[in-house]
């Protein structure tokens, strides 16, 4: 055995794996410390970022009585004596009289001094013109407040904002929301096998993560533009220094895939330590994907970036994206840790020792059952093409089949596993 071998093994062996639930509570909280900064944003722009203040009406809601039927606002006792018309988007006068209405219509404003409002069709015209009916006894109007008043908390920075969220707050009367700003990532691809065009021969394998991993990047909320995937980075130490040092000058967060080991090629902790980056997590006790890592370095403006370094096993570097990259975006976003969603397994999936075991599984919505997929070895990606996430079989643990367990989604679409 050669220095330099024996040097490597007792890297890997020297590992502080760190468990699979802690690296996550870590990756969070280091995103939380660095969370972007806020900016005003159009509401149209809006989709997708992530409150940085809670929302609030700007006027109680509704901000003024509103009729909510077409029909006849009346004072007092009828029959009543027709004295206008008040249309939807008017500021009405006042009705003064006893005996009097105003026709008015959904939507508008109710005028002061209207004690009841009698619906068109429950509504007849006497010989003389005027207006009899029966009002409902309840208020046929929307009070003001009656879904919040003004300056009420309705929703808390942190929330992501939807399109249901823009609504809202287009109806609360705001033209920007005060949001963070999305994160910027970058990706380098390791390795010098890696075909990027073509089919797999003569021993190369095709660049499967260059193509993916920004689309799952996108899907997390980050923006990550063709100009900031580069590779493959040729395998020489000054090459990943280079790359990663470019790559870091914009994005917040750049990934890495493969070179995560200590292999005679894996430059990538030799590069991290040249450019003073620190681990949050180094390793952790997952299967698959154990040496998976995540990296902060302090800019000399005090920005603080991050390196999450994805093993180079394509369903490895996946485990990474949904284990540690996940979490810290939902903390550079201000966002909750998100909360696992549980299934109950429909068959037995084999734990991993003192590792937790990532077992790529179909839901099934219905019942609520997981389904272990096949295909599942760590370099093959067909299983992850059908599942839904990974079920979670804790240390120590055999995941039996009824046993309720959590699992990690992998950030799909509705629909996107409807086959
Ligand atoms: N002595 C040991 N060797 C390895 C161990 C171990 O415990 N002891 N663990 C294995 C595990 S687990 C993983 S995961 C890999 C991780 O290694 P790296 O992150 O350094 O990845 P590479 O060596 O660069 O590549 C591993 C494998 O993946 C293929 N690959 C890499 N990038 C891509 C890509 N973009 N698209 C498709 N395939 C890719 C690469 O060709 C290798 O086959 O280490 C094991 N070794
Ligand atoms: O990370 Mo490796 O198998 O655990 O792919």
């Amino acid at each position: 055995m050669s220095t330099e071998t024996a040097s490597a093994a007792e890297q890997v062996a020297a590992l502080p794996v760190t468990d699979w639930a802690e690296a996550r509570e870590r990756a969070y909280a280091a995103g939380l410390a660095a969370a972007l900064p806020a900016v005003d944003r159009p509401l149209a722009d809006a989709d997708g970022l992530t409150l940085a203040e809670p929302l609030a009406p700007r006027t109680d809601l509704p901000a003024f009585p509103t009729s909510s039927v077409d029909g006849w606002a009346v004072r007092g006792e009828g029959p009543w004596r027709i004295v206008g018309r008040v249309l939807a988007g008017n500021s009405p006068p006042p009705l003064a009289e006893d005996g009097t209405t105003a026709e008015i219509a959904t939507g508008a404003m109710v005028p002061e001094g209207v004690t009841a409002i009698v619906r068109v069709e429950e509504s007849t015209r006497t010989a003389d013109g005027r207006i009899t009916g029966r009002p409902r006894p309840q208020p046929e109007w929307r009070r003001p407040g009656e879904e919040a008043y003004a300056g009420e908390e309705l929703l808390p920075a942190g929330t992501p904002v939807d399109p249901a969220l823009i609504g809202l707050a287009a109806s609360c009367g705001h033209d920007t929301l005060r949001v963070r700003r999305a994160p910027r990532a970058a990706l380098l691809v390791f390795g010098d096998e890696l075909l990027t065009s073509g089919p797999p021969a003569a021993g190369r394998v095709r660049d499967a993560l260059g193509p993916a991993v920004p689309a799952w990047l996108r899907r997390y909320g980050c923006e990550v533009r063709p100009a900031d995937v580069t590779g493959p980075v040729a395998d020489t130490l000054p090459a990943h220094v280079g790359a990663l040092r470019t790559a870091l000058a914009d994005a917040d967060l750049v990934c890495t895939t493969g070179g995560t080991m200590h292999g005679p090629v894996d430059h990538l902790h030799p590069a991290l330590a040249e450019l003073g980056a620190e681990y949050v997590v180094n390793t952790v006790a997952v299967r698959p994907g154990f040496p998976m890592l995540l990296a902060r370095l302090t800019g000399p403006e005090g920005r603080t970036r991050f390196v999450a370094g994805l093993p180079g096993n394509p369903q490895s570097a996946i485990v990474a994206l949904v284990s540690l990259v996940a979490p810290l975006l939902a903390g550079l976003a201000g966002r909750p840790q998100p909360v696992l969603p549980h299934a109950a397994l429909a068959e037995p999936v084999p734990g991993r020792g003192d590792y937790t075991h990532l077992a790529l599984v179909r839901l099934d919505r219905v019942a609520g059952t997981a389904h272990p997929v096949r295909h599942v070895g760590s370099a093959m990606l067909r299983g992850l093409a059908g599942a839904d996430g990974f079920a979670v079989v804790r240390p120590g643990t055999t995941g039996e089949p009824g046993a309720r367990v959590p699992v990690v989604p992998l950030p799909l679409l509705p629909g996107e596993r409807a086959w």
